[in-house]
């Protein structure tokens, strides 16, 4: 069976800066694959790649089933619930978005406004809504972050008892190694200019 995700990248620019050298690599259901390097490496945009976000670049990309995708910054819909926020972009029934709260343990906060809620919450609302997708490969981009140590301990809980509930394959940015290292089952790093895989 072929991978959910496999991505040949011949090359990747913003604008004429070419970014992203020559790469490829594929991710197996239950696979957890970190994309790690510096600062400007091109993490970020690797990711969007595979989003569909990013235009510049030339290669081939196959994708199976569904993708979701969790930013660095919450991208919750202000002037709805938190049950909405999951039903509304999910198409999951009440009951769904429930459960898919629970599992986060917002239970309690099912009628709250994302500005009613932490930014802990927030993330944990957009990881619930991504889930609820039931995606086959999820992208994560830096999701972790601007946490504290016990807070990003427990969000990092939560994805790690969803993805193993679920049959995904998941690729996450980081530029944490501690966090690439607990959460991953594989480690790709970017290095150079245009950036290529050194280590995966
Ligand atoms: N919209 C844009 N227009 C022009 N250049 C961009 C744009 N977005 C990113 N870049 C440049 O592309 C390079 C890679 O950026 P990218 O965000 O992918 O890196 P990153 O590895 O994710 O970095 P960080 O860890 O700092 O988030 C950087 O040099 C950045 O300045």
């Amino acid at each position: 069976m072929s991978p959910p995700l496999s991505l040949t990248l011949h090359g990747a620019a913003h604008g004429a800066v070419q970014i992203l050298g020559a790469l490829s690599f594929s991710v197996a259901p239950r696979e957890t694959v970190a994309i790690t390097g510096a600062s400007g490496a091109g993490k970020t945009t690797l990711l969007r790649i595979i989003a569909g976000l990013h235009r510049g670049w030339s290669g081939e990309l196959r994708l199976q089933g569904r993708l979701a995708m969790v930013f660095q910054e919450p991208v919750l819909l202000p002037w709805r619930t938190a049950l909405q926020n999951i039903c509304l972009a999910t198409g999951a029934s009440l009951a769904e978005g429930e459960a898919a709260l629970a599992s986060v343990d917002l239970a309690a906060k099912s009628g709250a406004y994302p500005d009613q809620l932490s930014l802990g919450q927030q993330r944990r609302l957009s990881l619930a809504r991504a889930f609820a997708t039931k995606p086959d490969v999820l992208l994560l981009d830096e999701a972790f972050v601007s946490l504290d140590a016990a807070l990003a301990d427990e969000i990092m809980s939560l994805f790690e008892r969803l993805r193993d509930r679920h049959d995904v394959a998941t690729v996450l940015v980081t530029h944490d190694a501690a966090e690439a290292a607990r959460l991953a089952t594989r480690i790709v790093v970017l290095s150079g200019q245009p950036a290529r895989i050194v280590t995966g």
